[in-house]
């Protein structure tokens, strides 16, 4: 077991690292390297066949999150959907684009009306205050620091259902870049569009927003990325710390649109906003092809991957393997 698990850490942690201190690289947290050692010691253990897994693409990220899948059909190999490649023996090589297979029934989802959006920013800039305004016309002064609420709406004016992931903060760590949690990482591979949000009172904010969006590049390393950027807290205007033309240099060189908005004050301008970004989510699903959220293909939000499932799964593997006599 020791040789196994080692094996697998080493693999996942940078060379100049413990393999035992994997949880201290970026992007890589605790549960997702002990799901991937833990699912990859099951694949030796489990008798050919009898499970299925289903993979959130690896690639950019070193690993991103492994859960089984409920169900087989057309485009699954051993419950996986492959995409530009094969695989042997459920192990994932290289060049693979593997996702989840959908949770719900496609028929569940109008093809190319459904949009999903995530909004990323630093601490306290006003992601949850800009999505509450957006959906309820209202603004709420307290909000808890956020850990990632899902908001579904449909927009009968557009014709368009539409979910909306908020997410934890992300943060510029000084000497290791930035800093975003796992969980933020599968929500951006989720996501059609991005709302990048500064405060225009936080210049730290703001110059977090060009690596975040690297960041956001890497997960989606091909095509176009409908993007927009969102200077909040725009009432505060003695307080301001970036002016507008910042923002607007900024999001021309992201490629996306510069909204100067307060969520506190105005639903207008986070409505346009938002608004703005939906037809070009609903423009690049017209115009690309080949990446994910093409040709109607919809994909479940990534869940958690699910930890008493897998401790369920080793017990039963063991005590089989207790019970047959051989021992690893
Ligand atoms: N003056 C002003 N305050 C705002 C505005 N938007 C948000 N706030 C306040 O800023 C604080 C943070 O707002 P949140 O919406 O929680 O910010 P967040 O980005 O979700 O914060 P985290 O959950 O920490 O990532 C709250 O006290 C809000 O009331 C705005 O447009 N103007």
């Amino acid at each position: 077991m020791e040789r196994l698990i080692l094996t697998h850490l080493r693999s996942v942690v940078s060379p100049t690292l413990d393999p035992l201190q994997f949880a201290y690289r970026p992007n890589i947290g605790v549960e997702d390297a002990v799901i991937y050692f833990l699912q990859r010691t099951l694949s030796h253990l489990e008798p050919a066949g009898s499970a299925e897994y289903s993979w959130f693409p690896s690639a950019p990220l070193g690993l991103s999150g492994l859960t089984r899948c409920r169900s087989r059909g057309p485009g699954c190999v051993a419950g996986l959907r492959v995409f530009g490649s094969t695989m042997t023996s459920g192990v994932p090589g290289s060049n693979f684009l593997l996702v989840p297979i959908p949770e719900y029934p496609l028929l569940d989802c109008v093809p190319n009306r459904t949009v999903k959006l995530v909004v990323l920013g630093a601490s306290g800039v006003g992601k949850t205050a800009l999505i509450v305004r957006f959906l309820t016309k209202r603004f709420i002064g307290d909000y808890e620091p956020n850990t990632g609420a899902l908001y579904s709406r449909t927009l009968d004016s557009e014709d368009l259902s539409l979910q909306i992931q908020d997410t934890p903060c992300v943060s510029l760590q000084d000497d290791e870049g930035l800093y975003c949690q796992e969980q933020i990482n599968r929500s951006i591979y989720w996501a059609d569009g991005y709302v990048l949000v500064f405060s225009i009172t936080d210049l730290r904010s703001f110059h977090t927003v060009q690596p975040l969006y690297q960041h956001v590049r890497r997960i989606h390393p091909t095509g176009n990325i409908p993007v927009i950027l969102v200077g909040n807290k725009s009432d505060l205007l003695r307080a301001r710390q970036v002016p507008s033309h910042q923002g607007e240099t900024l999001a021309t060189t992201l490629g996306g649109v510069y909204f100067e908005a307060s969520a506190r004050e105005n639903h207008v301008s986070v409505h346009g906003a938002f608004l703005h970004l939906c037809h070009e989510v609903i423009r690049s699903f017209g115009s690309a092809n080949g990446e994910k959220r093409r040709g109607g293909l919809h994909l479940a939000r990534p869940k958690s991957p699910n930890m008493q499932e897998l401790k369920r799964r080793f017990r039963q593997v063991l005590s089989s393997r207790s019970k047959s006599g051989p021992t690893l």
